[in-house]
């Protein structure tokens, strides 16, 4: 897909107005060469010159009003049709779901919601210069040919010469650009590692020394890249050039040898021929910026298809809502597998199979060793990752994809790598005096307040600012609230404020709570206390991984 291509798929763009603009200001542009190259030979007659100069101010005039309309309406269209399709990748992300996300990587997404849309817009204004340029080039020609048949003959031969010699190298070209874009992504994700991992590489020279090295390599390629892709452009801007020249020099030197014309005739041919390097130069070198528009357009489309393929198709919104207030949720047989775990053979982790059943109001520990698949079980639990087999059901009605928002809407979490939202996004008007009375219990208030519907800020240390996302939990009210190990940043104190009073004041207002924990010293608190181990979710008092699967 190109430039044109988008534009028309999201706009469906009037071409019979772009046409005629297109045609009346190219038209206008070759009448102007035709009145000067007429005029010229009227000089000696004051009458004549008054004639032509009348004309030509016409025709100046027709062109003005016709390239602006038609410039504007040319960089308007191309900017929608950006910000459509801007929006519609917003849309996508939205839909996605998570383990998609996690498989095209983020530092992609943002390279090409950022930079390939930018390159695209780059090129708005060159669409309508080159189209132009297009539009003259053909108007001219036929100017030409009513000149002289041979100087037309000539002049498509060598045109033809140029573009092939261009087409011939187009895709060498794109496969540069491909890799370009590739280097350039591996390079982002380089430079996150630099930047989310400043620390640790402040505290170590020879991390610094070797991911400099990396980067530095990255950089080296993506510019011996772009370096091959520019000669490219750069021989063949030569090339036109020259071409040109003999064009140029073709008109004087054999067109008169070709066929029998007037020297007038040499004299018009040879400027007009003059008059095409400006549209045709104005092409040569538009033409890398539309190459790389090309290949930004081919990467967003390629993120579009990604996306796409992956979306859910019943996504209607609330197509079937799940009772808030529930009794119970009972997972069957639920089990999901990590498609890739990236260790280049090794064998993909699996949850499940699970049967279990939260009862409203409870409050569940679930405990397990490193990598034993408790965040698993909390994303496949709250529908975050797709099951590969087995239910859920809420009360007697079975989660599917037509009330899958409605049920991941009664959870809320603070999740080991949570985001903290500075602003309350979705929550309406927060009450202002209960945000304040949490803030003031979860001894926040002389750091942060509560302000337009917001936290005033959110630079603050890790254990504060899981104080703040669970104030967040707490206000959104959800029938279930999920706690990833939550209290480990939190000081001894505290931590025993979150198991003692925290949970229990939750669990007052009838929410039900789940909380991964390390915190042995507080298991008896907890309802029901389950242990994840290889993927199985057990009861604490140690049923084996066998008697669990064959029950089930
Ligand atoms: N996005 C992913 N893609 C592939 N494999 C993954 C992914 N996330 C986790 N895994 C694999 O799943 C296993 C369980 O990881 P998980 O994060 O669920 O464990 P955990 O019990 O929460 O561990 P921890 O206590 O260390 O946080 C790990 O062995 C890991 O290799």
């Amino acid at each position: 897909m190109n430039v044109f291509e988008l534009v028309n798929r999201e706009l469906r763009i009037d071409k019979k107005k772009f046409f005629t603009l297109a045609c009346i200001s190219g038209l206008a542009n070759a009448a102007v060469l035709a009145v000067i190259n007429t005029s010229a030979q009227h000089v000696s007659d004051k009458e004549d010159t008054l004639y032509y100069l009348a004309i030509f101010v016409v025709i100046v005039a027709i062109y003005v009003v016709a390239q602006k309309q038609l410039m504007f309406a040319a960089t308007a269209h191309v900017e929608q049709a950006i910000n459509n399709l801007r929006l519609k990748l917003v849309e996508d992300i939205r839909r996605s779901e998570l383990s998609t996300i996690e498989k095209i990587g983020k530092e992609e997404i943002y390279t090409i919601i950022s930079k390939e849309l930018q390159t695209m817009s780059q090129a708005s204004t060159l669409f309508v210069i080159v189209g132009q340029a297009s539009v003259l080039i053909f108007f001219t020609m036929i100017y030409i040919a009513w000149l002289s048949l041979a100087a037309f003959i000539l002049t498509i031969f060598f045109v033809s010469i140029g573009a092939g010699l261009h087409l011939l190298r187009s895709r060498e070209v794109r496969g540069y650009l491909k890799k370009s874009f590739d280097k350039e992504n591996q390079l982002v994700t380089r430079l996150s590692d630099l930047l989310d991992g400043f620390k640790e590489v402040k505290l170590s020279s020879k991390r610094a020394d070797d991911l400099e090295k990396q980067i530095f390599k990255l950089s080296d390629e993506v510019a011996e890249t772009k370096i091959k892709t520019q000669s490219i452009y750069s021989s063949d801007f030569v090339m036109s050039q020259s071409t040109f020249f003999v064009l140029t020099g073709s008109m004087v030197f054999f067109v008169p040898i070709l066929s029998s014309v007037y020297p007038d005739v040499v004299m018009k041919v040879t400027t007009t021929s003059l008059f095409l390097i400006g549209p045709i130069s104005n092409i040569v070198s538009g033409i890398p910026i539309f190459a790389n528009a090309n290949a930004a357009i081919r990467n967003v489309i390629e993120l579009e298809e990604k996306l796409k393929s992956n979306i859910p198709c019943h996504q209607e919104e609330a197509a079937d809502q799940l009772p808030q207030n529930f009794a119970t949720i009972t997972l069957s047989k639920l089990h999901f597998t990590h498609a890739d775990n990236g260790n280049g053979g090794d064998k993909s982790f699996a949850v499940g199979p699970i049967d279990f059943t939260i009862k409203k109001g409870q409050t569940i520990f679930i405990t397990g060793g490193n990598g034993s698949g408790k965040t698993s079980f909390i994303r496949l639990l709250t529908g975050l990752y797709p099951a590969d087999g087995g239910t859920i059901n809420v009360d007697r009605r079975p989660v599917n994809n037509n009330n899958l928002e409605s049920y991941r809407n009664l959870f809320s979490a603070v999740f080991s790598d949570f985001h903290l939202f500075q602003h309350f996004y979705g929550m309406g008007e927060v009450d202002f005096e209960e945000a304040n009375s949490w803030l003031n219990y979860l001894e926040m208030s002389h750091k942060v307040s509560i302000k337009n519907q917001g936290f005033s800020t959110t630079r603050l240390s890790t254990g504060q600012r899981k104080r703040l996302a669970l104030l967040a939990t707490a206000l959104e009210s959800r029938p279930i609230c999920i706690f990833d190990e939550w209290a480990a940043d939190q000081d001894p104190g505290f931590r025993d404020k979150f198991y003692t009073e925290i949970l229990p004041r939750l669990k007052a207002r009838g929410q039900t709570i789940i909380a991964i924990t390390h915190d042995d010293k507080y298991f008896h608190l907890a309802d029901t206390h389950m242990k994840m181990v290889d993927g199985m979710l057990l009861p604490s008092n140690g049923i084996s991984k066998e008697v669990i699967t064959h029950a089930g």
